[in-house]
């Protein structure tokens, strides 16, 4: 039998470890009905296909339906008919919701913030009207360490966004299923799987503290390349990585 190549293992081991978060935190039980949050970018999208690959095989048995924002008054650009057609490959109906926010609101929020926050409504809005009990967002392994480092090194608090979190007043849940997956293979298998880019980015998604996390975590990673496994090993003994 030939050696896998380094594109199969590599599908192997990012499918190894969403199957893994998924019995690991008991992210989807049978009878879910799930919304995925669709941004067009790389980690939605490998979160979009492995759940649909994943719906395929009825274990557990849940349904899945995506949502796309549009949010109209901020310059970048998204081909929804790409997000569409993607979503339909995986059986998956795509909804695509155009909103906007009004940037002179003086909350003294940064824009970033109030963009997502509207995002953040739309999508739970939907979820409710379709009767979904959970929302899929992409963040992966990275994304959580970073936060949990801002969170640390700005807030004071050793916390992180949970890989699964039950809404205390709506019956609504948000699960990670990427947690366990590293950013650099998402990239890799988004690049060999042709995944579109999106054409043109957020004008405003510039360096931000989360850019400098990652450098810091990079150089980290050259010192001690178990390095995330330990800071997600304390997230864990911490409970921190689940809020029911
Ligand atoms: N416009 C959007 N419509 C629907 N869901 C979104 C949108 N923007 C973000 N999300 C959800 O929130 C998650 C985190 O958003 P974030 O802005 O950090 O990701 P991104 O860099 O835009 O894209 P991705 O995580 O898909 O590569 C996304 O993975 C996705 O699940």
């Amino acid at each position: 039998m030939p050696y896998p190549t380094f594109e199969q293992k590599l599908e192997k081991k990012i499918i190894s470890r969403f199957q893994k978060a998924i019995y690991q935190y008991n992210l989807i039980q049978d009878g879910d009905n799930i919304l995925i949050a669709l941004s067009g970018g790389k980690d939605s999208l490998c979160m979009l296909e492995m759940l649909g690959r994943r719906m395929k095989i009825h274990n557990p048995y849940f349904k899945a339906e995506a949502v796309h924002i549009r949010m109209d008054n901020v310059n970048y650009q998204s081909d929804t008919s790409y997000l569409k057609s993607f979503a339909d490959g995986y059986g998956i109906p795509l909804h695509v919701i155009a909103t906007h926010f009004d940037f002179s609101e003086n909350s003294g929020k940064p824009i970033c913030f109030l963009c997502s926050w509207y995002r953040r409504k739309q999508i739970f809005n939907l979820a409710q009207k379709l009767g979904c009990n959970k929302i899929a967002l992409g963040h992966h392994m990275d994304d959580i360490i970073h936060t949990a480092m801002m969170n640390q090194f700005f807030q004071g608090q050793f916390s992180t966004m949970p890989v699964k979190l039950q809404m205390k007043k709506i019956p609504l849940a948000i699960i990670r299923p990427l947690c366990l997956v590293s950013e650099t293979d998402i990239s890799q298998y988004a690049e060999m799987k042709g995944y579109e880019k999106q054409k043109k980015l957020c004008p405003f998604e510039k360096e931000s503290h989360r850019t400098n996390m990652r450098d810091i975590f990079n150089t980290i990673e050259k010192i001690n390349p178990e390095a995330r496994y330990s800071m997600w090993n304390a997230l864990e003994a911490a409970g921190k990585l689940i809020e029911l």
